[in-house]
């Protein structure tokens, strides 16, 4: 049997070669007929099924989205098995990808099923000149799997390739910062988004950051289990999203953590100046223009005029009180035309971001106190996180980082001035940094420090003595102002009693 089969094979294959051989001597018609009939005898005897996938296709000649994902998976997940690669570097990226070159054939298995891929390209037929560039470009990718594997190809191969291609292509993109633009300049000439962005390179990362180590650890495992959380949040009805609060005091890392969870977690940064956006309609359509997989950050949020806690009261005071000289009908259309704490609950809450999953949202402030508490309630701000001042813990870190010590003899002097005096990381990364010629003498930056500290201890003294001083002053006025005004009551209780 298996050599009657080998038979037929060599007979069809003799037959292609010299198909191949001579069909540009065949006239027209009769090569059209041979080349339906050699491919009619083919799928009789062939098990196999193919699907081809297009680099371009459509009117406008649109990159194909699958032979894009296709490109990349390729790359990731089986391009180790080619001989022939390529490298090419994509407006998306920097970093070159590399993946099979034309006319190379690999495999891939999913669930227990084998399939092959084989990148080709289309050989031009005509010299036309197009505007979407020569027929050299029109590559495709073949796939070949086997008749009764075809259900599982065309309804999960094919989506797990897309899936998984585009959480690749994330991954590897060039991450972006994003600002909000001045509402004014949506409409310009130059771009209608509302925002612009720059490459995100900050630095920062979870082990450069200064803080206590178990807390660390806990934000961490807290967006180790976000990430992971997709089908959790599918299942509980909950967008897909995590909002976190950082507060402290200036200096205190809230800036750095944010740039520290944005290269943990690979996502852009959209970072949110509330100042610039001026109704709630604006709002949310700078949030509709966020994509997955970003963190959209609002610093110093006590700052953003009309969201806190006593301002809003003013505020609705006013709003009351030109409620009452507003037609009727107009005060909900009055709600839309400027910003209000309920249209940014509104942003947060899920209601907007019910289009596209995977974000985190978060609030810094140096003052917790000032903010309404509708605004960071658990379930929309779901973590708090206080940055404090620098402990121990911390300073080990920096030392670290900025000296590359872990241990030394002066480290015992600083942990003694560290609990005695509160100062910022920021001013003891500042106080390890020495001009350029001595930076390399750890004692002397250390020493360099001490001297930072005892210099933050005095002028905390100086203030605490001024601020006692303060009060004792006042204490007096005060006493003295009761003392005379006991005089006088008495004295007007005497002229009473002596009418
Ligand atoms: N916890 C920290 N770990 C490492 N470096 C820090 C830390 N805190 C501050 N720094 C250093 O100090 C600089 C300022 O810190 P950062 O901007 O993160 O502070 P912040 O809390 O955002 O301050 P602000 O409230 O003024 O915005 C950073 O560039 C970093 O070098
Ligand atoms: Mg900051």
């Amino acid at each position: 049997m298996a050599e009657s089969w080998a038979g037929l094979g060599s007979a069809i294959a003799s037959f292609l070669f010299l198909y191949a051989m001579v069909k540009d001597h065949i006239p027209f018609q009769l090569r059209d007929y041979l080349a339906t009939f050699s491919r009619k005898v083919l799928s009789f005897i062939n098990p196999y099924d193919q699907i081809t996938i297009n680099e371009y296709h459509g009117e406008y000649m649109h990159r194909d989205e699958l032979y894009a994902a296709a490109q990349v998976y390729l790359s990731d997940s089986c391009s180790f098995r080619a001989r022939k690669l390529k490298a090419e570097v994509g407006q998306e990226s920097d970093k070159p990808l590399v993946t099979i070159d034309d006319y190379e054939e690999v495999t891939d298995t999913f669930r227990g099923v084998r399939i092959w891929w084989y990148a080709c390209m289309r050989l031009p037929n005509s010299k036309t000149i197009s505007f979407y560039g020569s027929d050299e470009d029109r590559k495709y990718y073949r796939l070949t799997f086997h008749k009764r594997n075809r259900k599982l190809v065309e309804g999960e191969y094919l989506n797990h390739i897309l899936r998984e291609g585009r959480d690749m292509k994330i991954r590897r993109r060039q991450r972006k910062l994003f600002t909000n633009s001045p509402s004014r300049n949506w409409y310009g000439y130059r771009s209608s988004s509302s925002w612009s962005h720059v490459a995100f390179e900050h630095p920062a990362t979870f082990e450069t950051l200064a803080m206590d180590p178990e807390k660390k650890r806990e934000i961490i495992d807290d967006l180790v289990t976000f990430r992971e959380g997709k089908e959790y949040y599918k299942k509980i009805g909950k967008a897909w999203k995590r909002g976190y609060l950082l507060y402290g005091p200036p200096g205190t890392g809230k800036s750095s953590m944010i740039a520290a969870i944005a290269n943990f977690m690979e996502y852009d940064v959209y970072d949110l100046e509330l100042t610039t956006v001026k109704t709630n309609t604006e709002l949310r359509k700078i949030f509709i223009e966020t994509t997955g997989k970003s963190i959209i950050v609002i610093e110093d949020i006590d700052c953003s005029v009309d969201l806190t806690g006593n301002r809003k009261e003013k505020k609705k005071e006013k709003a009351d009180e030109d409620k009452e000289k507003k037609p009727p009908g107009m005060e909900e259309k009055d709600e839309n035309s400027k910003l209000t704490l309920s249209g940014l609950l509104n942003f947060i809450d899920g209601l907007w971001s019910a289009c596209g999953g995977e974000r985190i949202v978060i609030f810094t402030t140096n003052h917790l106190e000032k903010l309404d508490p509708a605004l960071i309630r658990r379930g929309r701000m779901d973590v708090h996180i206080e940055m404090s001042y620098c402990s121990f813990e911390a300073f080990k870190v920096l030392a670290k980082n900025y000296l590359g010590v872990a241990k030394h003899d002066l480290f015992d002097t600083i942990q003694t001035l560290l609990s005695e005096v509160y100062i910022s990381p920021a001013d003891v990364a500042e106080g390890l940094m020495l001009k350029k010629s001595r930076n390399k003498d750890v004692s002397a930056c250390l020493e360099n420090l001490i001297r930072v500290i005892e210099a933050a201890k005095e002028e905390a003294k100086r203030k605490a003595q001024e601020e006692l001083a303060a009060k004792e002053k006042e204490k007096e006025e005060s006493t003295v102002e009761n003392k005379a005004t006991d005089i006088e009551d008495n004295n007007s209780k005497k002229e009473l009693a002596s009418e």
